[in-house]
């Protein structure tokens, strides 16, 4: 996993303060979109690169001189330039022969370094402009930093270059890891900007998780038996579908033994138990995928709220006053698993405020902190392209998720992960963090066409990861 930060703005600071100046920072930029380039593009491909005013422009003006003689360079300046450093790079990059282009022609490479982290207001009819026209070209494009459009607070704005790549300097920062900016952002690459990027980034409590950090539930000892690994019990109610699916990924991740908890008779797989009551050994729940009203409050009382077993909430359980009192319970294992709508629901229950999705989608890191900081001990699971999942003070952003998931059963199928290592003893933060990994990357691994797959399909690749 890899820091994420709010803003660079501080880690640069201190970069001066040890003599490291804007100078070396920015040649480091460069060179590390040079490096992009070269590894992809073989010399004489064309590099259109747009720069503007500020810094972000001078990152793109030093690498025109970096790839000139090699590269067929375009640069165009549609803002003059403003500040010392786009000053100086100019100069360097004249005196080598680079002259500015005043045409906007597609090339191989298109480069956009109009604005980066200091866009602080709506983009003008210039840059509108400018936009369009450079995302309609072919070449590959590059975002220097962040996309033009998307602001450091997050704002996406009404447009937004449109990256395939972007290289970010010198640290992640959360604005790439909005849901909204996920279409414009493209592959995320981090550039080290003159020293390892550990000295430059210092602490941070915001993460993004990679492939590499799954971990999937260890088989690693011989003389044991299904109680070794624990019995996830599943509440089941209206739709019964979604508590087969949640205990089929429950089963299929790994736990002993899975009871479906049903009023009713139903035609369970032969792998799948059902009772009417929690099993005695049972050592972790879920309830809400389905639910509906399918269960007297006195026995959700006894058997859901009194019982003190790792639990996951999910679904209808997010709109029910009674299961949300669970998360008063600060010595139990505890993960809410919300789409942003079921946010909103549960904001309200708990906070009485009424929001929009859309702004929860807007603020989804500041949304996600302050449940955390109202219920530190809960782990909170905002589910999205980018899912958030925070427990005390620590956020992690799965980024790997993609669009084979946006369909009814792949919040089943999470449900029952998560449920599974609970109920093997996995620490809620960890059972909620490897659960979302194995979903997104068996999703990821699923080959069928991007609209096709189905929750068993996902369960099938869930089977399959530990060959991968
Ligand atoms: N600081 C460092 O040590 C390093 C910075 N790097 C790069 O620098 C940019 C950030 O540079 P900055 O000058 O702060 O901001 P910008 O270049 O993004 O833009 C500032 C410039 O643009 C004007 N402006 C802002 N919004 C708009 C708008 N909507 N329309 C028109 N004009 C706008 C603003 O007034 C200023 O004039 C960072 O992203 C990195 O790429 C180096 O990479 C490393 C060292």
């Amino acid at each position: 996993m890899q820091k994420v930060f709010k803003s660079c703005d501080k880690l640069d600071q201190k970069c001066y303060e040890s003599y490291i100046t804007e100078d070396i920072l920015m040649e480091h930029a460069a060179m590390g979109m040079e490096k992009y380039i070269r590894t992809h593009f073989a010399p004489g491909n064309s590099v259109l690169i747009v720069a503007g005013p500020g810094n972000n422009g001078a990152d793109g003006i030093t690498l025109a001189r970096l790839l000139y003689h090699d590269y067929e360079v375009k640069l165009h300046l549609p803002y003059g330039i403003k500040s010392l450093m786009p000053k100086l790079q100019l100069k360097r990059a004249n005196a080598l022969g680079i002259e500015e282009t005043e045409e906007l022609e597609d090339a191989d490479v298109i480069v956009d370094a109009l604005f980066g982290a200091g866009l602080n207001r709506l983009l003008d009819d210039l840059s509108i402009q400018l936009i369009h026209k450079m995302n309609s070209f072919k070449g590959h494009k590059i975002a220097c930093d962040i996309p033009t459009g998307v602001a450091e607070d997050g704002t996406l704005m009404p447009l937004a270059f449109n990256a395939d790549t972007t290289l970010t300097m010198g640290a992640y920062k959360e604005a790439l890891y909005l849901d909204e900016s996920k279409d414009v952002i493209g592959k995320v690459e981090r550039i080290n900007l003159g020293m390892s990027s550990q000295l430059y980034e210092g602490e941070s409590d915001t993460f993004v998780l990679e492939p590499e950090d799954m971990k999937l539930p260890t088989r690693d000892k011989e003389a044991t038996h299904k109680g070794t690994f624990g019995h996830a019990a599943i509440f089941t109610g209206e739709k019964e579908g979604a508590g087969i699916i949640a205990g089929t990924a429950a089963t299929r991740f790994g736990a002993g033994l899975t009871t479906l908890v049903i009023h009713e008779k139903i035609m369970a797989p032969p792998y799948l138990m059902h009772a009417t009551t929690v099993p005695d050994n049972a050592s972790a729940l879920a309830i809400g995928m389905g639910l509906g009203g399918h269960f007297e409050e006195e026995f959700l009382q006894k058997y859901v709220i009194n019982s003190h077993l790792p639990i996951v909430l999910d679904a209808d359980a997010l709109s029910s006053m009674l299961l949300l009192s669970i998360i008063e319970q600060r010595d139990r294992e505890i993960v809410l698993t919300p789409h942003p709508k079921e946010f909103v629901l549960l904001w309200m229950i708990l906070t009485g405020e009424v929001l929009k999705v859309s702004e929860v989608q807007a603020k989804r890191f500041e949304m996600v902190r302050m449940f955390n900081h109202k219920y530190p001990h809960v782990t909170l699971l905002l589910k999205g392209a980018n899912t958030l999942i925070m427990q005390e003070e620590n956020l992690y952003i799965n980024p790997l998720g993609c669009t084979k998931l946006s369909k009814g059963g792949s919040g089943d199928v999470l449900s029952g992960l998560i449920v599974s290592l609970l109920a093997q003893g996995y620490p809620a933060i960890d059972a909620a963090i490897h659960g979302s990994l194995a979903l997104a990357i068996a999703a990821q691994n699923y080959q069928g066409a991007s609209y096709a797959m189905l929750a068993t399909d996902l369960i099938d690749e869930v089977a399959k990861l530990e060959l991968c």
